[in-house]
């Protein structure tokens, strides 16, 4: 941890290494804070064709995401952190994807077909990437790989609450609003915070530059998630 602040008198104010992560990320983050899928989405006016592409992209990508998590319990040093990781992934398993579910059901996907969905190359790079992390990397590159997907997706959920959270009842996406803003998602994305510090401390800058360069990484694959929904890119050939 660094210490910041002059003279004796001042409150010395403690600048924990997710505070450098945070500062550092946000100009790729305000890009996907602002990307056209995020805020149609936001309004209600994402093209339905739009949205079930990411429906089905999604599922899949979850279907790898969740595997982090059971390499957490799987690398993990003591049993409570052993716990929080079975119950993110039983969340996972069970609240995220039970909602792409019952958007496919709306939209008339089977289960069977979200499942068969055959990841496009952008989802197919982001997840092969966490999973070599995951095969090869310590538990504090782990969580630096996965932290992005669940912090910035809870701050997306807050940020649509905020800008379009009046008209939510009428959004036909509101509930995935309802869902990213919600207590479950923000209590997990909160402790995957609180562990990436812990397990940063101490570690020399030549470690934590790794650590920032996986989260950097998959913010970026963030976006270009969104992207590739948004226009609804498939394999070329
Ligand atoms: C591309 C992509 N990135 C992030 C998430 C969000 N997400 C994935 S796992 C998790 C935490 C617990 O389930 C959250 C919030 C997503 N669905 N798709």
């Amino acid at each position: 941890m660094k210490f910041e602040g002059g003279n004796k008198m001042d409150i010395v104010k403690i600048k924990k290494f997710t505070d450098r992560l945070f500062e550092n990320v946000q100009p790729i983050w305000e890009k996907n804070h602002n990307h056209p899928f995020v805020q149609e989405l936001g309004k209600g006016q994402l093209d339905e064709e739009k949205f079930i592409h990411y429906m089905k992209q999604d599922y899949v990508y979850l279907i790898d995401y969740a595997k982090l998590f059971a390499v957490g319990v799987l690398k993990a040093q003591d049993l409570h952190t052993m716990g929080k990781f079975a119950q993110i992934l039983d969340e996972t398993l069970n609240v995220e994807m039970e909602l792409h579910r019952q958007f496919a059901a709306e939209f008339g996907i089977s289960r069977e077909e979200l499942e068969a969905t055959k990841p496009t190359p952008v989802n197919l790079a982001y997840t092969r990437y966490m999973l070599n992390v995951a095969q090869n990397g310590s538990l504090a590159e782990v969580v630096a790989c996965l932290l992005p997907c669940a912090w910035d997706y809870w701050e997306i959920g807050k940020l649509l609450r905020k800008q379009y959270g009046n008209q939510i009842e009428t959004n036909r996406y509101g509930k995935w609003i309802e869902t990213y803003d919600s207590e479950t998602f923000g209590e997990g994305a909160k402790w995957l915070i609180r562990l990436m510090d812990e397990l940063a401390e101490g570690k020399p800058e030549r470690e934590l530059a790794i650590l920032e360069e996986h989260f950097q990484m998959t913010s970026k694959y963030e976006y270009l998630f969104w992207e590739m929904n948004y226009y609804k890119q498939e394999w070329p050939i």
